[in-house]
Protein backbone atom coordinates (compact mmCIF):
# COMPACT_ATOMS: atom_id res chain seq x y z
CA UNK A 1 0.00 0.00 0.00
CA UNK A 2 1.30 3.80 -0.91
CA UNK A 3 0.23 5.74 2.38
CA UNK A 4 0.83 9.48 1.55
CA UNK A 5 -0.45 12.21 4.12
CA UNK A 6 1.91 15.18 3.22
CA UNK A 7 1.17 19.20 3.88
CA UNK A 8 3.21 21.89 1.51
CA UNK A 9 2.61 25.62 1.67
CA UNK A 10 1.87 26.66 -1.94
CA UNK A 11 1.21 30.02 -3.38
CA UNK A 12 -1.60 30.22 -5.86
CA UNK A 13 -3.41 33.04 -8.22
CA UNK A 14 -5.40 33.68 -5.00
CA UNK A 15 -2.42 33.69 -2.41
CA UNK A 16 -1.40 30.75 0.07
CA UNK A 17 -2.83 27.45 -0.97
CA UNK A 18 -1.96 24.80 1.32
CA UNK A 19 -1.61 21.65 -0.50
CA UNK A 20 -2.89 18.98 2.48
CA UNK A 21 -3.36 15.28 1.43
CA UNK A 22 -4.50 12.31 3.25
CA UNK A 23 -4.35 9.62 0.78
CA UNK A 24 -4.18 5.76 0.37
CA UNK A 25 -3.71 3.78 -2.54
CA UNK A 26 -3.92 0.40 -2.88
CA UNK A 27 -1.21 -1.47 -5.13
CA UNK A 28 -1.79 -2.11 -8.52
CA UNK A 29 -4.35 0.41 -8.59
CA UNK A 30 -4.71 3.37 -11.55
CA UNK A 31 -5.57 6.35 -10.27
CA UNK A 32 -6.95 9.28 -12.17
CA UNK A 33 -6.07 12.82 -10.75
CA UNK A 34 -8.02 15.39 -11.53
CA UNK A 35 -9.34 18.67 -10.06
CA UNK A 36 -9.27 22.73 -11.59
CA UNK A 37 -6.21 24.28 -13.16
CA UNK A 38 -3.62 25.24 -10.11
CA UNK A 39 -5.23 23.02 -7.55
CA UNK A 40 -2.08 20.97 -7.10
CA UNK A 41 -1.84 17.99 -9.16
CA UNK A 42 1.67 18.54 -10.69
CA UNK A 43 2.79 19.53 -7.42
CA UNK A 44 1.25 16.19 -5.55
CA UNK A 45 3.51 13.99 -8.43
CA UNK A 46 6.76 15.76 -7.99
CA UNK A 47 6.35 16.00 -4.05
CA UNK A 48 5.88 11.63 -4.60
CA UNK A 49 9.12 11.64 -7.15
CA UNK A 50 11.00 13.50 -4.53
CA UNK A 51 11.27 16.45 -6.89
CA UNK A 52 10.01 18.97 -4.38
CA UNK A 53 10.05 18.95 -0.19
CA UNK A 54 7.18 18.63 2.03
CA UNK A 55 5.87 18.08 5.63
CA UNK A 56 3.98 14.86 6.44
CA UNK A 57 5.13 11.16 5.90
CA UNK A 58 5.09 9.03 2.54
CA UNK A 59 5.32 5.31 3.07
CA UNK A 60 5.37 2.66 0.04
CA UNK A 61 5.26 -0.61 1.06
CA UNK A 62 7.69 -1.16 3.76
CA UNK A 63 9.67 1.82 2.50
CA UNK A 64 9.30 5.44 3.79
CA UNK A 65 9.90 7.74 1.39
CA UNK A 66 9.00 10.81 3.48
CA UNK A 67 8.92 11.37 7.09
CA UNK A 68 10.42 13.66 9.50
CA UNK A 69 11.94 15.89 7.27
CA UNK A 70 13.70 12.86 6.03
CA UNK A 71 12.80 12.05 2.44
CA UNK A 72 14.62 9.39 0.49
CA UNK A 73 16.26 11.02 -2.75
CA UNK A 74 14.59 10.89 -6.10
CA UNK A 75 16.93 8.22 -7.39
CA UNK A 76 16.49 6.20 -4.77
CA UNK A 77 12.65 6.01 -5.13
CA UNK A 78 11.51 3.46 -7.55
CA UNK A 79 9.11 5.64 -9.39
CA UNK A 80 8.67 6.32 -13.28
CA UNK A 81 7.60 9.51 -14.35
CA UNK A 82 6.12 10.62 -17.51
CA UNK A 83 4.95 14.38 -18.67
CA UNK A 84 2.94 16.09 -21.53
CA UNK A 85 6.64 16.64 -22.77
CA UNK A 86 8.40 13.58 -23.98
CA UNK A 87 12.09 14.64 -22.61
CA UNK A 88 13.87 12.16 -24.41
CA UNK A 89 17.64 11.71 -25.33
CA UNK A 90 17.55 13.25 -28.95
CA UNK A 91 21.12 11.88 -29.58
CA UNK A 92 20.12 8.19 -28.44
CA UNK A 93 18.00 5.91 -30.77
CA UNK A 94 14.90 4.91 -29.51
CA UNK A 95 16.34 1.41 -27.97
CA UNK A 96 19.73 3.67 -26.66
CA UNK A 97 16.90 6.15 -24.71
CA UNK A 98 15.22 2.68 -23.00
CA UNK A 99 18.98 1.08 -22.04
CA UNK A 100 20.18 4.19 -20.88
CA UNK A 101 17.49 3.58 -18.29
CA UNK A 102 18.58 -0.20 -17.27
CA UNK A 103 20.44 -2.03 -19.43
CA UNK A 104 18.08 -5.05 -19.75
CA UNK A 105 17.78 -5.89 -23.95
CA UNK A 106 15.06 -8.43 -23.68
CA UNK A 107 12.38 -5.68 -21.37
CA UNK A 108 13.36 -3.41 -23.62
CA UNK A 109 12.22 -5.54 -26.66
CA UNK A 110 9.05 -6.71 -25.06
CA UNK A 111 7.79 -2.57 -24.47
CA UNK A 112 8.79 -1.94 -28.10
CA UNK A 113 6.49 -4.99 -28.85
CA UNK A 114 4.02 -4.06 -26.95
CA UNK A 115 3.79 -0.32 -28.28
CA UNK A 116 4.38 -1.40 -31.91
CA UNK A 117 7.57 0.44 -31.55
CA UNK A 118 9.97 -2.45 -32.31
CA UNK A 119 10.55 -1.35 -36.41
CA UNK A 120 11.01 1.88 -34.94
CA UNK A 121 13.97 0.98 -32.25
CA UNK A 122 17.24 2.30 -34.30
CA UNK A 123 15.43 5.74 -35.38
CA UNK A 124 16.44 9.03 -33.30
CA UNK A 125 13.30 10.83 -31.60
CA UNK A 126 13.73 13.95 -33.90
CA UNK A 127 11.86 11.49 -37.03
CA UNK A 128 9.06 10.57 -35.17
CA UNK A 129 5.29 11.61 -34.29
CA UNK A 130 4.36 13.17 -30.85
CA UNK A 131 2.37 10.01 -30.57
CA UNK A 132 5.10 7.72 -31.03
CA UNK A 133 7.50 9.68 -28.47
CA UNK A 134 5.11 9.46 -25.89
CA UNK A 135 4.87 6.07 -26.58
CA UNK A 136 9.09 6.03 -26.18
CA UNK A 137 8.65 7.97 -22.66
CA UNK A 138 5.88 5.54 -21.20
CA UNK A 139 8.15 2.48 -22.23
CA UNK A 140 11.36 4.44 -20.97
CA UNK A 141 9.14 5.09 -17.09
CA UNK A 142 8.77 1.59 -17.50
CA UNK A 143 11.94 0.10 -18.03
CA UNK A 144 12.92 0.93 -14.50
CA UNK A 145 10.38 -1.65 -13.78
CA UNK A 146 8.94 1.20 -11.07
CA UNK A 147 6.50 1.06 -8.06
CA UNK A 148 4.46 3.65 -9.38
CA UNK A 149 3.94 5.05 -12.45
CA UNK A 150 3.25 8.84 -12.53
CA UNK A 151 1.81 10.04 -16.14
CA UNK A 152 0.97 14.11 -15.58
CA UNK A 153 -1.28 14.58 -18.47
CA UNK A 154 0.95 12.25 -20.80
CA UNK A 155 -1.50 12.52 -23.90
CA UNK A 156 -3.42 15.71 -23.47
CA UNK A 157 -1.21 17.18 -26.21
CA UNK A 158 -1.88 14.27 -28.98
CA UNK A 159 -4.84 14.40 -31.13
CA UNK A 160 -8.06 12.31 -30.12
CA UNK A 161 -7.50 9.16 -32.75
CA UNK A 162 -3.40 9.10 -31.55
CA UNK A 163 -5.00 9.81 -27.43
CA UNK A 164 -7.45 6.53 -28.00
CA UNK A 165 -4.88 4.60 -29.57
CA UNK A 166 -2.31 5.14 -26.37
CA UNK A 167 -5.01 4.52 -23.95
CA UNK A 168 -5.49 1.11 -25.15
CA UNK A 169 -1.77 0.33 -24.84
CA UNK A 170 -1.27 2.11 -21.40
CA UNK A 171 -4.37 -0.49 -20.49
CA UNK A 172 -2.22 -3.11 -22.21
CA UNK A 173 0.89 -2.25 -20.11
CA UNK A 174 -0.82 -1.56 -16.73
CA UNK A 175 -2.99 -5.33 -17.00
CA UNK A 176 0.64 -6.71 -18.08
CA UNK A 177 2.99 -4.90 -15.45
CA UNK A 178 0.00 -4.30 -12.68
CA UNK A 179 1.98 -1.12 -12.31
CA UNK A 180 0.76 1.12 -9.50
CA UNK A 181 -0.21 4.46 -11.57
CA UNK A 182 -1.26 7.74 -10.80
CA UNK A 183 -2.42 9.66 -13.48
CA UNK A 184 -3.68 13.55 -13.62
CA UNK A 185 -6.52 14.24 -16.68
CA UNK A 186 -9.04 16.35 -17.56
CA UNK A 187 -10.52 14.25 -19.74
CA UNK A 188 -13.52 12.26 -18.36
CA UNK A 189 -13.79 9.67 -21.17
CA UNK A 190 -10.01 8.97 -20.65
CA UNK A 191 -10.59 8.50 -16.54
CA UNK A 192 -13.39 6.22 -17.74
CA UNK A 193 -11.50 4.10 -20.08
CA UNK A 194 -8.06 3.88 -17.94
CA UNK A 195 -9.00 4.60 -13.77
CA UNK A 196 -10.30 2.49 -11.75
CA UNK A 197 -10.69 5.31 -8.84
CA UNK A 198 -10.92 9.46 -9.27
CA UNK A 199 -9.34 11.70 -6.86
CA UNK A 200 -10.31 14.92 -7.46
CA UNK A 201 -8.28 17.71 -6.14
CA UNK A 202 -9.40 21.03 -5.14
CA UNK A 203 -7.55 24.09 -4.06
CA UNK A 204 -4.97 21.85 -2.78
CA UNK A 205 -7.22 19.45 -0.77
CA UNK A 206 -8.97 16.27 -2.03
CA UNK A 207 -13.02 17.21 -2.19
CA UNK A 208 -14.27 13.35 -4.22
CA UNK A 209 -12.71 10.36 -4.39
CA UNK A 210 -14.47 7.30 -5.64
CA UNK A 211 -15.13 5.57 -8.73
CA UNK A 212 -15.09 7.36 -11.85
CA UNK A 213 -18.77 6.44 -12.62
CA UNK A 214 -19.53 7.58 -9.35
CA UNK A 215 -17.72 10.78 -8.87
CA UNK A 216 -17.83 11.87 -13.02
CA UNK A 217 -21.85 11.40 -13.57
CA UNK A 218 -23.96 14.19 -13.36
CA UNK A 219 -26.69 13.10 -11.11
CA UNK A 220 -28.45 16.71 -10.27
CA UNK A 221 -30.09 19.37 -12.69
CA UNK A 222 -31.99 19.26 -15.90
CA UNK A 223 -31.57 21.14 -18.76
CA UNK A 224 -33.47 21.92 -21.74
CA UNK A 225 -30.76 22.07 -23.92
CA UNK A 226 -29.01 19.64 -25.99
CA UNK A 227 -25.39 18.89 -25.81
CA UNK A 228 -23.32 16.63 -27.95
CA UNK A 229 -20.79 13.94 -26.73
CA UNK A 230 -19.48 10.48 -26.92
CA UNK A 231 -21.14 7.30 -26.78
CA UNK A 232 -18.91 5.20 -24.24
CA UNK A 233 -21.04 2.07 -23.38
CA UNK A 234 -24.29 0.98 -23.68
CA UNK A 235 -25.28 -1.70 -19.93
CA UNK A 236 -28.27 -3.15 -20.02
CA UNK A 237 -29.47 -3.14 -16.16
CA UNK A 238 -32.42 -5.85 -15.92
CA UNK A 239 -34.56 -5.01 -18.98
CA UNK A 240 -33.18 -1.44 -19.23
CA UNK A 241 -30.55 0.16 -21.56
CA UNK A 242 -28.27 2.29 -20.09
CA UNK A 243 -26.07 4.74 -22.44
CA UNK A 244 -22.93 6.54 -20.67
CA UNK A 245 -21.87 9.61 -22.29
CA UNK A 246 -19.04 11.89 -21.93
CA UNK A 247 -20.37 15.32 -22.55
CA UNK A 248 -17.53 18.25 -21.78
CA UNK A 249 -15.75 17.34 -18.78
CA UNK A 250 -18.84 14.86 -17.45
CA UNK A 251 -20.44 11.62 -17.71
CA UNK A 252 -23.98 11.18 -18.47
CA UNK A 253 -26.15 8.11 -17.68
CA UNK A 254 -29.39 8.29 -20.16
CA UNK A 255 -31.77 5.64 -20.14
CA UNK A 256 -32.36 4.00 -24.05
CA UNK A 257 -34.73 1.98 -25.72
CA UNK A 258 -33.61 -1.53 -27.14
CA UNK A 259 -34.24 -0.08 -30.26
CA UNK A 260 -31.85 2.80 -29.58
CA UNK A 261 -29.12 0.58 -28.20
CA UNK A 262 -28.83 -1.61 -31.02
CA UNK A 263 -28.90 1.38 -33.67
CA UNK A 264 -25.62 3.15 -31.69
CA UNK A 265 -22.23 2.43 -31.93
CA UNK A 266 -19.66 2.76 -29.02
CA UNK A 267 -17.54 6.28 -30.13
CA UNK A 268 -20.69 7.75 -31.59
CA UNK A 269 -20.96 11.16 -31.44
CA UNK A 270 -24.72 11.43 -30.23
CA UNK A 271 -26.73 14.07 -29.15
CA UNK A 272 -28.63 14.06 -25.97
CA UNK A 273 -31.48 16.71 -25.27
CA UNK A 274 -33.78 17.05 -22.37
CA UNK A 275 -37.11 18.56 -22.20
CA UNK A 276 -37.02 19.07 -18.31
CA UNK A 277 -37.92 22.07 -16.60
CA UNK A 278 -36.43 24.10 -13.59
CA UNK A 279 -32.96 23.98 -14.86
CA UNK A 280 -30.72 25.18 -11.73
CA UNK A 281 -28.05 27.80 -12.86
CA UNK A 282 -25.15 27.80 -10.01
N1 LIG B 1 7.25 25.14 -4.78
C1 LIG B 1 6.15 25.89 -4.74
N2 LIG B 1 5.99 26.81 -3.75
C2 LIG B 1 4.88 27.56 -3.68
N3 LIG B 1 3.87 27.50 -4.56
C3 LIG B 1 3.98 26.60 -5.57
C4 LIG B 1 5.10 25.75 -5.71
N4 LIG B 1 4.92 24.96 -6.79
C5 LIG B 1 3.72 25.31 -7.32
N5 LIG B 1 3.16 26.29 -6.59
C6 LIG B 1 1.85 26.92 -6.84
O1 LIG B 1 0.86 25.97 -6.46
C7 LIG B 1 -0.25 26.01 -7.34
C8 LIG B 1 -0.53 24.62 -7.85
O2 LIG B 1 0.33 24.28 -8.93
P1 LIG B 1 0.28 22.89 -9.69
O3 LIG B 1 1.18 23.00 -10.88
O4 LIG B 1 0.56 21.79 -8.74
O5 LIG B 1 -1.26 22.83 -10.14
P2 LIG B 1 -1.99 21.80 -11.13
O6 LIG B 1 -3.20 21.34 -10.41
O7 LIG B 1 -1.04 20.76 -11.60
O8 LIG B 1 -2.42 22.77 -12.31
P3 LIG B 1 -2.60 22.51 -13.90
O9 LIG B 1 -3.79 21.62 -14.05
O10 LIG B 1 -2.83 23.89 -14.45
O11 LIG B 1 -1.32 21.88 -14.39
C9 LIG B 1 0.10 27.01 -8.42
O12 LIG B 1 -0.61 28.20 -8.19
C10 LIG B 1 1.60 27.21 -8.30
O13 LIG B 1 1.96 28.52 -8.62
Amino acid sequence: MIDIKIQKKLYGAKGLMPLQVDLQIQEGEFVALSGTSGSGKTTLLRILAGLEEASGEIQVGSEIWLREQKALPPQKREIGFVFQDYALFENMTIEQNLLFVANNTNLAAHLLELTELRELKNRYPSSLSGGQKQRVSICRALMRKPKILLLDEPLSALDAAMRAKLQNELLTLHKEFGTTTIMVSHDPSEIYRLASRVVVLDNGSITNDGKPTEVLLKRQGSQKFSFEGELLEIKKVDVIYIAIVAIGQQLVEIVISQEEAKNLQIGDTVNVSTKAFNPNLT
